[in-house]
Protein backbone atom coordinates (compact mmCIF):
# COMPACT_ATOMS: atom_id res chain seq x y z
CA UNK A 1 0.00 0.00 0.00
CA UNK A 2 1.41 3.44 -1.11
CA UNK A 3 1.42 6.01 1.51
CA UNK A 4 -0.79 8.72 -0.58
CA UNK A 5 -3.13 7.07 -3.22
CA UNK A 6 -4.44 9.66 -5.32
CA UNK A 7 -7.68 7.73 -7.52
CA UNK A 8 -9.55 8.89 -10.77
CA UNK A 9 -9.56 12.56 -9.04
CA UNK A 10 -11.81 15.47 -11.03
CA UNK A 11 -12.92 18.63 -10.32
CA UNK A 12 -14.42 21.41 -12.36
CA UNK A 13 -14.65 25.30 -11.75
CA UNK A 14 -17.71 26.84 -13.40
CA UNK A 15 -17.21 24.53 -16.35
CA UNK A 16 -13.54 24.45 -16.84
CA UNK A 17 -12.20 21.00 -15.65
CA UNK A 18 -8.97 21.75 -13.72
CA UNK A 19 -8.19 17.64 -12.72
CA UNK A 20 -10.13 15.22 -15.05
CA UNK A 21 -9.46 11.50 -13.94
CA UNK A 22 -6.41 11.86 -12.20
CA UNK A 23 -4.33 9.08 -10.23
CA UNK A 24 -1.07 8.53 -9.03
CA UNK A 25 0.47 7.28 -5.90
CA UNK A 26 3.12 7.85 -3.82
CA UNK A 27 5.31 5.31 -2.14
CA UNK A 28 6.55 6.22 1.84
CA UNK A 29 10.34 7.40 1.94
CA UNK A 30 9.94 8.44 -1.86
CA UNK A 31 10.38 12.08 -3.14
CA UNK A 32 7.63 12.33 -6.23
CA UNK A 33 7.61 15.40 -8.31
CA UNK A 34 4.26 16.99 -10.45
CA UNK A 35 5.13 18.84 -12.67
CA UNK A 36 3.38 20.21 -15.56
CA UNK A 37 3.14 23.34 -17.52
CA UNK A 38 1.33 26.48 -16.16
CA UNK A 39 -2.44 26.20 -15.73
CA UNK A 40 -1.70 22.15 -15.83
CA UNK A 41 -3.49 21.86 -12.21
CA UNK A 42 -0.65 20.66 -9.89
CA UNK A 43 -1.87 23.37 -7.11
CA UNK A 44 -5.47 22.20 -7.46
CA UNK A 45 -4.25 18.51 -6.54
CA UNK A 46 -2.69 20.01 -3.46
CA UNK A 47 -5.97 21.54 -2.62
CA UNK A 48 -7.68 18.57 -3.01
CA UNK A 49 -4.97 16.77 -0.60
CA UNK A 50 -5.37 19.15 1.87
CA UNK A 51 -9.30 19.30 1.77
CA UNK A 52 -9.36 22.86 0.32
CA UNK A 53 -11.00 21.63 -2.39
CA UNK A 54 -13.28 18.62 -2.67
CA UNK A 55 -13.24 16.53 -5.51
CA UNK A 56 -15.91 16.09 -7.74
CA UNK A 57 -15.25 12.79 -8.10
CA UNK A 58 -12.39 10.30 -7.23
CA UNK A 59 -10.67 8.95 -4.04
CA UNK A 60 -7.30 10.54 -2.10
CA UNK A 61 -6.13 7.57 0.41
CA UNK A 62 -3.73 8.08 3.06
CA UNK A 63 -2.25 5.63 5.15
CA UNK A 64 -5.33 3.62 3.49
CA UNK A 65 -7.94 6.20 5.36
CA UNK A 66 -10.08 8.64 2.84
CA UNK A 67 -8.96 11.75 3.18
CA UNK A 68 -11.87 13.40 1.92
CA UNK A 69 -13.84 12.84 5.31
CA UNK A 70 -11.87 14.72 6.98
CA UNK A 71 -11.68 18.69 7.33
CA UNK A 72 -8.37 20.74 6.73
CA UNK A 73 -6.99 20.63 10.30
CA UNK A 74 -7.58 17.07 10.50
CA UNK A 75 -5.95 16.04 7.39
CA UNK A 76 -2.60 18.39 9.70
CA UNK A 77 -3.11 16.01 12.35
CA UNK A 78 -2.93 12.87 10.23
CA UNK A 79 0.28 14.12 8.96
CA UNK A 80 0.26 16.05 5.91
CA UNK A 81 2.28 19.78 5.62
CA UNK A 82 2.32 21.98 2.98
CA UNK A 83 4.25 24.91 1.82
CA UNK A 84 2.57 27.40 -0.34
CA UNK A 85 3.51 28.87 -3.83
CA UNK A 86 3.19 32.29 -2.66
CA UNK A 87 4.09 31.87 0.95
CA UNK A 88 0.86 32.04 3.60
CA UNK A 89 3.15 33.08 6.39
CA UNK A 90 1.87 35.49 9.30
CA UNK A 91 3.85 38.60 7.74
CA UNK A 92 3.69 40.65 10.91
CA UNK A 93 4.55 38.13 13.19
CA UNK A 94 7.84 37.15 14.61
CA UNK A 95 9.70 33.92 12.53
CA UNK A 96 9.32 32.18 15.86
CA UNK A 97 5.60 32.76 16.51
CA UNK A 98 5.09 31.59 12.46
CA UNK A 99 6.56 28.54 13.80
CA UNK A 100 4.05 28.16 16.79
CA UNK A 101 1.26 28.69 15.27
CA UNK A 102 -0.98 26.30 13.61
CA UNK A 103 0.88 23.93 16.29
CA UNK A 104 -1.78 24.41 18.54
CA UNK A 105 -3.93 21.39 17.36
CA UNK A 106 -0.89 19.43 18.43
CA UNK A 107 -0.92 20.67 22.16
CA UNK A 108 -2.65 18.64 24.67
CA UNK A 109 -5.11 21.26 26.14
CA UNK A 110 -8.63 21.79 26.77
CA UNK A 111 -11.61 19.67 27.86
CA UNK A 112 -10.83 17.17 25.23
CA UNK A 113 -7.25 16.07 25.66
CA UNK A 114 -7.82 15.81 29.64
CA UNK A 115 -10.58 13.51 28.92
CA UNK A 116 -8.51 11.49 26.96
CA UNK A 117 -4.86 12.50 28.27
CA UNK A 118 -3.92 9.18 29.40
CA UNK A 119 -4.94 7.16 25.99
CA UNK A 120 -3.30 9.96 23.78
CA UNK A 121 0.53 10.67 23.84
CA UNK A 122 1.03 13.86 25.61
CA UNK A 123 2.32 17.22 23.66
CA UNK A 124 2.86 20.03 25.67
CA UNK A 125 3.52 23.87 24.83
CA UNK A 126 7.04 23.43 25.58
CA UNK A 127 7.99 20.57 23.80
CA UNK A 128 6.54 22.41 20.64
CA UNK A 129 8.60 25.09 21.54
CA UNK A 130 11.76 23.07 21.82
CA UNK A 131 10.99 21.53 18.56
CA UNK A 132 10.64 24.73 17.28
CA UNK A 133 13.98 26.06 18.30
CA UNK A 134 15.87 22.99 16.60
CA UNK A 135 14.40 23.34 13.51
CA UNK A 136 15.07 26.91 13.64
CA UNK A 137 18.61 26.33 14.37
CA UNK A 138 18.80 23.60 11.87
CA UNK A 139 17.09 26.16 9.43
CA UNK A 140 19.82 28.69 10.42
CA UNK A 141 16.52 30.91 11.70
CA UNK A 142 17.75 31.51 15.06
CA UNK A 143 19.88 34.72 14.82
CA UNK A 144 15.79 35.93 12.83
CA UNK A 145 13.55 33.99 15.82
CA UNK A 146 12.52 37.50 16.92
CA UNK A 147 12.48 39.33 13.32
CA UNK A 148 8.94 40.22 12.18
CA UNK A 149 8.79 37.87 8.66
CA UNK A 150 7.95 41.09 6.91
CA UNK A 151 11.68 42.41 7.39
CA UNK A 152 13.78 39.30 6.27
CA UNK A 153 14.94 38.81 3.07
CA UNK A 154 12.45 36.61 -0.09
CA UNK A 155 15.37 33.50 0.88
CA UNK A 156 14.53 33.55 4.65
CA UNK A 157 11.09 33.78 4.50
CA UNK A 158 11.49 30.96 2.04
CA UNK A 159 12.80 28.78 4.87
CA UNK A 160 10.25 30.00 7.57
CA UNK A 161 7.61 28.42 5.67
CA UNK A 162 9.25 25.17 5.36
CA UNK A 163 10.48 25.04 8.91
CA UNK A 164 6.95 25.83 9.35
CA UNK A 165 5.96 22.73 7.92
CA UNK A 166 8.81 20.54 9.14
CA UNK A 167 7.55 21.85 13.11
CA UNK A 168 4.18 20.24 12.57
CA UNK A 169 6.73 16.56 12.28
CA UNK A 170 4.75 15.59 9.63
CA UNK A 171 4.67 12.14 7.62
CA UNK A 172 4.10 13.83 4.26
CA UNK A 173 4.99 17.26 2.86
CA UNK A 174 3.64 18.85 -0.27
CA UNK A 175 5.80 21.34 -1.22
CA UNK A 176 4.85 23.89 -3.79
CA UNK A 177 7.56 25.69 -5.66
CA UNK A 178 9.89 26.03 -3.49
CA UNK A 179 12.56 27.28 -5.51
CA UNK A 180 10.33 29.76 -6.87
CA UNK A 181 12.04 33.23 -6.98
CA UNK A 182 14.92 31.83 -5.02
CA UNK A 183 19.01 32.75 -6.45
CA UNK A 184 20.83 29.47 -7.64
CA UNK A 185 23.35 29.60 -4.23
CA UNK A 186 19.16 29.93 -2.21
CA UNK A 187 17.93 27.12 -4.49
CA UNK A 188 20.88 24.92 -3.71
CA UNK A 189 20.14 25.14 -0.15
CA UNK A 190 16.75 24.11 -0.18
CA UNK A 191 17.69 21.53 -2.87
CA UNK A 192 19.94 20.27 0.36
CA UNK A 193 16.71 21.06 2.92
CA UNK A 194 14.49 18.42 0.94
CA UNK A 195 16.75 15.87 0.73
CA UNK A 196 17.14 15.94 4.23
CA UNK A 197 13.71 15.48 4.91
CA UNK A 198 13.96 12.03 3.56
CA UNK A 199 17.63 11.44 4.69
CA UNK A 200 17.55 12.51 8.22
CA UNK A 201 13.65 13.06 8.80
CA UNK A 202 12.16 10.01 7.46
CA UNK A 203 9.52 12.58 5.71
CA UNK A 204 7.83 11.37 2.14
CA UNK A 205 7.94 14.25 -0.41
CA UNK A 206 5.70 15.60 -3.28
CA UNK A 207 6.71 18.08 -4.80
CA UNK A 208 5.09 20.92 -7.46
CA UNK A 209 8.24 22.87 -9.10
CA UNK A 210 9.24 24.13 -12.20
CA UNK A 211 12.93 24.20 -11.83
CA UNK A 212 13.43 20.72 -13.73
CA UNK A 213 17.43 21.01 -12.71
CA UNK A 214 16.12 20.45 -8.79
CA UNK A 215 13.20 17.64 -10.08
CA UNK A 216 15.32 16.06 -11.51
CA UNK A 217 17.92 15.76 -8.81
CA UNK A 218 15.73 15.01 -6.04
CA UNK A 219 12.68 12.99 -7.17
CA UNK A 220 12.55 9.08 -7.34
CA UNK A 221 9.49 9.55 -10.11
CA UNK A 222 7.86 11.94 -11.78
CA UNK A 223 3.99 12.65 -12.75
CA UNK A 224 3.58 15.42 -15.50
CA UNK A 225 0.09 16.44 -15.87
CA UNK A 226 -1.57 18.70 -18.51
CA UNK A 227 -5.06 20.04 -18.68
CA UNK A 228 -5.56 18.44 -15.31
CA UNK A 229 -4.61 14.96 -17.16
CA UNK A 230 -1.57 12.74 -16.43
CA UNK A 231 0.02 12.43 -19.77
CA UNK A 232 3.05 10.38 -18.16
CA UNK A 233 4.73 8.85 -15.26
CA UNK A 234 8.82 7.22 -14.83
CA UNK A 235 12.26 8.43 -13.63
CA UNK A 236 13.44 11.47 -14.36
CA UNK A 237 15.34 9.83 -16.86
CA UNK A 238 12.47 8.40 -18.73
CA UNK A 239 10.84 11.64 -18.17
CA UNK A 240 12.95 14.27 -19.99
CA UNK A 241 12.86 11.61 -22.77
CA UNK A 242 9.29 11.66 -22.92
CA UNK A 243 7.80 13.33 -26.94
CA UNK A 244 4.38 13.90 -25.07
CA UNK A 245 5.76 15.92 -22.41
CA UNK A 246 8.67 17.51 -24.63
CA UNK A 247 5.29 18.09 -26.61
CA UNK A 248 3.17 19.37 -23.44
CA UNK A 249 6.06 22.10 -22.64
CA UNK A 250 6.91 23.30 -26.46
CA UNK A 251 5.82 26.97 -26.98
CA UNK A 252 4.86 27.26 -22.97
CA UNK A 253 6.62 29.55 -20.97
CA UNK A 254 8.65 26.85 -19.58
CA UNK A 255 10.22 25.19 -22.74
CA UNK A 256 13.72 26.87 -21.74
CA UNK A 257 13.62 26.11 -18.21
CA UNK A 258 12.56 22.24 -19.30
CA UNK A 259 15.21 22.32 -22.27
CA UNK A 260 17.94 23.89 -20.22
CA UNK A 261 18.23 21.73 -17.27
N1 LIG B 1 -10.57 28.44 -7.21
C1 LIG B 1 -10.56 28.40 -8.54
N2 LIG B 1 -11.59 28.90 -9.26
C2 LIG B 1 -11.60 28.86 -10.62
N3 LIG B 1 -10.61 28.32 -11.35
C3 LIG B 1 -9.56 27.81 -10.70
C4 LIG B 1 -9.46 27.81 -9.26
N4 LIG B 1 -8.28 27.23 -8.89
C5 LIG B 1 -7.67 26.88 -10.04
N5 LIG B 1 -8.42 27.22 -11.12
C6 LIG B 1 -8.10 26.96 -12.53
O1 LIG B 1 -7.75 25.59 -12.62
C7 LIG B 1 -6.66 25.42 -13.54
C8 LIG B 1 -5.50 24.77 -12.83
O2 LIG B 1 -4.92 25.74 -11.95
P1 LIG B 1 -3.69 25.39 -10.97
O3 LIG B 1 -3.40 26.61 -10.18
O4 LIG B 1 -3.98 24.15 -10.26
O5 LIG B 1 -2.52 25.14 -12.03
P2 LIG B 1 -0.96 24.94 -11.77
O6 LIG B 1 -0.54 23.75 -12.57
O7 LIG B 1 -0.69 24.91 -10.32
O8 LIG B 1 -0.36 26.26 -12.43
P3 LIG B 1 0.98 27.10 -12.10
O9 LIG B 1 2.14 26.26 -12.54
O10 LIG B 1 0.82 28.32 -12.95
O11 LIG B 1 0.96 27.40 -10.64
C9 LIG B 1 -6.34 26.80 -14.09
O12 LIG B 1 -7.02 26.96 -15.32
C10 LIG B 1 -6.88 27.74 -13.03
O13 LIG B 1 -7.25 28.97 -13.58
Amino acid sequence: MSLLEINNISISFVGLKAIDSLSFSVDEGSTVGLIGPNGAGKTTVFNCIARYFKPDQGQILFRGEDLLAFKPHEVIEKGIARTFQNMELFRSMTVQDNLLVGQHSRVNTGFFINAFSLRKKKINESQIKDKAAAVMDRFGLTPYANSRVISLPYGIQKKVEFARALVSEPKLILLDEPAAGMNPNETEEITELIKQLRSVDGITVLLVEHDMKLVRSICDEINVIDFGRKIAHGTPEEISRNPQVIEAYLGRQEENEYARA
